[in-house]
């Protein structure tokens, strides 16, 4: 990464430490100016506080929370999402990096900086202990941290023991499979209904809509008024999966817990908290006009940001059930946050862990569970072992599709099959078979840019099928079978960033088709604002899908994207096969790195008290 010379002669960095550090790709101009900036408020002259300002800024990019000025030097490189690979960086050692204690008296000393107890607002920045952030999502962990410890530390809700005791027996049986296993799928059963706030972590499998659906059973066969559930998810996509494998599950029960449960919908997140494009508030419900939901269970909570979750407690009832479901090894939020993997911690008994694969038996399956354990050598030999639902090829990066290598040749098939089902379909004018066809396989990458990332990709296949399939893309734009991405929320059409569709023939004409639990929305293609092409995505936005079998394009072992998260994210989001092309370095790299979010709420949350109460003793 050469020095960004261009962008420097338009815009005057005036500090020299700053300076360096923008040369050196570790902060970006942004983050040097909003430093600059806060520092000419108060007339800050200590280059070492403008630094870790600057430092602070550039981690909120990255998913952090705060910086940690005793790891500030381990960062990697700026730029995160573009290609990498040997550069003429000088290494990070060699920077003028601050003395850590020096560093932290510095920033303690300085006008910008408050301390842990000072009252909110007070300054842009807030030091706790040795990390550094801005009062903006200070306020929102602290926001996030009280309100969890609050409603652990509240009485458990009124329930009546006895039919508690009974319907759990019922709704929860013992089953001959776990043979010795604790039955935590009971245990959560019990936690759901005696806490205020559970959290449900599980991989994969593990059967947490299950145990939903049995929680809302149990707690809708109770005496007493009937309560009121939201089901919400982050994306549009996960929450139409939500809402059918809720109405799978609820379909095993019995029947007098099917009628008691109804058809439940699901929502996304935003749309359940009342997003309110550009308005001041942002969202119509909140502490002042909270959901009136009783029970509250959101999944794939390992995508919700601080800042989202911090809203999401806000609107929730203090004396509501909040149930928070996901898989805490994947990847965190796109925003700052890891809050998922920081509540679940071992310190938090309000965290139930799933750990008994119900659906998966097989190499996919062991692959995720070497990954997820930091098990490279297993990881390695699962991927050599040249059959079954894994494998690994190599990839040249200079090489398009169609080479004749095997990796390659087996994307380029699984491409064309994906894109002919389509196609076939969305002439005959069916699109629920178009959406399942775009679905049966998904190209993966951790960059959006770079001979690895999604942007080349999607051009390659593109022009790939094109040349391949014979009137593939002929048809303008909206090519009947174009598989889409939506890029932007847009609520009056309840259409969420992350949403994949397809271009389709129906009676009324081309429409762009998204999935839904019912039946697919259908819109004139004219009508979507942000929509993009997706033969090819990235594995952040991959998350809250599953695809019958996934390629992901591994990046050079130096990417700093390659982290254990990435790999496990994009392993668990196949049910049949999984090809993995690049190189068995990338994959023990990735392996043995597991993001690192610097965030206070793991080790600032105190662990709930054991619950006790109106309930009485209920055993698991
Ligand atoms: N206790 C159980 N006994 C028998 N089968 C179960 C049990 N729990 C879950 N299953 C089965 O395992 C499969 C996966 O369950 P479920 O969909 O609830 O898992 P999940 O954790 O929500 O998965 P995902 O995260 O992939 O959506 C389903 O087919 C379900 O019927």
């Amino acid at each position: 990464m050469s020095a960004p010379t261009t962008e420097l002669a338009a815009v005057e960095v005036r500090s020299p430490l700053l300076d360096r550090f923008h040369r050196a790709g570790v902060l970006g101009l942004a983050d040097v100016h909003t430093a600059e900036g806060l520092g000419r408020m108060v007339r800050e002259r200590d280059e070492r506080v403008l630094l870790a300002t600057a430092l602070t800024v550039r981690a909120l990019r990255n998913g952090s929370v705060c910086l940690d000025l005793t790891t500030a030097s381990d960062v990697a490189l700026a730029d995160d999402d573009a290609l990498t690979g040997p550069t003429d960086t000088p290494s990070l050692e060699e920077l003028p990096w601050p003395a850590v204690d020096a560093w932290l008296e510095a920033c303690r000393g300085s006008a910008l900086v408050a301390g842990p107890d000072a009252p909110p607002a007070d300054r842009p920045l807030r030091l706790s202990g040795t990390l550094l952030y801005l009062e903006r999502y200070w306020q929102q962990e602290e926001s996030v941290r009280a309100q969890l410890e609050e409603r652990q530390r509240a009485a458990p809700p009124a329930l009546d023991a006895d039919a508690l005791e009974r319907d759990l027996a019922r709704l929860f049986p013992p089953d001959v499979e776990l043979a010795g296993e604790v039955d935590h799928q009971r245990e959560a059963g019990l936690a759901g209904a005696t806490r205020r706030v559970t959290v449900l972590a599980g991989g994969p499998g593990t059967g947490k809509t299950t145990t939903v659906a049995r929680l809302l059973a149990l707690l809708r066969a109770q005496p007493g008024p009937r309560l009121r559930v939201a089901l919400a998810a982050p994306t549009g996509k996960a929450a139409a999966r939500l809402a059918e494998a809720v109405r799978e599950a609820t379909g095993r029960l019995p029947v007098e817990d099917q009628e008691r449960l109804g058809t439940l919908d699901a929502s996304t997140v935003h749309r359940l908290l009342g997003w309110r494009p550009g308005s001041k508030s942002r969202f119509r419900h909140d502490a002042t006009n909270p959901l009136p939901h009783d029970v509250v269970v959101v999944d794939e909570m390992s995508m919700v940001s601080l800042t989202l979750m911090a809203r999401l407690l806000d609107a929730v009832r203090v004396d509501a059930r909040l149930v928070l479901v996901g898989d805490p090894d994947q990847l965190s939020s796109v925003e700052a946050g890891a809050v998922l993997a920081d509540i679940s911690g071992p310190a938090q008994t309000s965290v139930v862990r799933l750990t008994h694969n119900w659906r998966f038996d097989g190499e996919i399956a062991d692959l995720a569970d070497a990954v997820r354990t930091g098990d490279a050598d297993r990881a390695v030999a699962l991927l050599g072992r040249g059959h079954g639902g894994v494998a690994l090829a190599p990839l040249d990066p200079a090489g398009g599709l169609g080479t004749g290598a095997a990796g390659v040749d087996e994307l380029s098939r699984r491409l064309a099959g994906s894109a002919e089902a389509a196609r076939r379909a969305a002439v005959a004018g069916d699109p629920a078979a178009a959406l399942e066809a775009i679905e049966s396989h998904r190209l993966l990458c951790a960059h959006r840019r770079g001979p690895y990332g999604v942007t080349r990709w999607n051009v390659e296949v593109e022009q790939w099928l094109a040349r391949t399939l014979p009137g593939y893309a002929a048809d303008g734009e909206f090519y009947l079978g174009r598989p889409l991405l939506v890029t932007a929320n847009d609520r009056d059409l309840d259409l969420w960033n992350g949403d994949t569709g397809v271009v389709t023939n129906t009676d009324a004409g081309l429409r762009a088709a998204f999935a839904r639990a019912d039946r697919p929305l259908l819109f004139p293609p004219v009508r979507l604002d942000a929509v993009q092409t997706v033969h090819a995505m990235t594995v952040h936005k991959a998350q809250g899908s599953q695809f019958d079998a996934v390629t992901l394009v591994l990046p050079p072992p130096e990417s700093p994207l390659l982290t254990r998260e990435l790999l496990y994210t994009a392993i668990t989001r196949a049910r049949e096969r999984v090809l993995l092309l690049g190189t068995e370095e990338a994959v023990r790299r990735a392996v043995a790195r597991p993001a690192s979010r610097a965030s206070g709420l793991r080790t600032r949350m105190a662990p709930p008290p054991a619950p006790t109460g109106s309930s009485g003793p209920v055993s698991a």
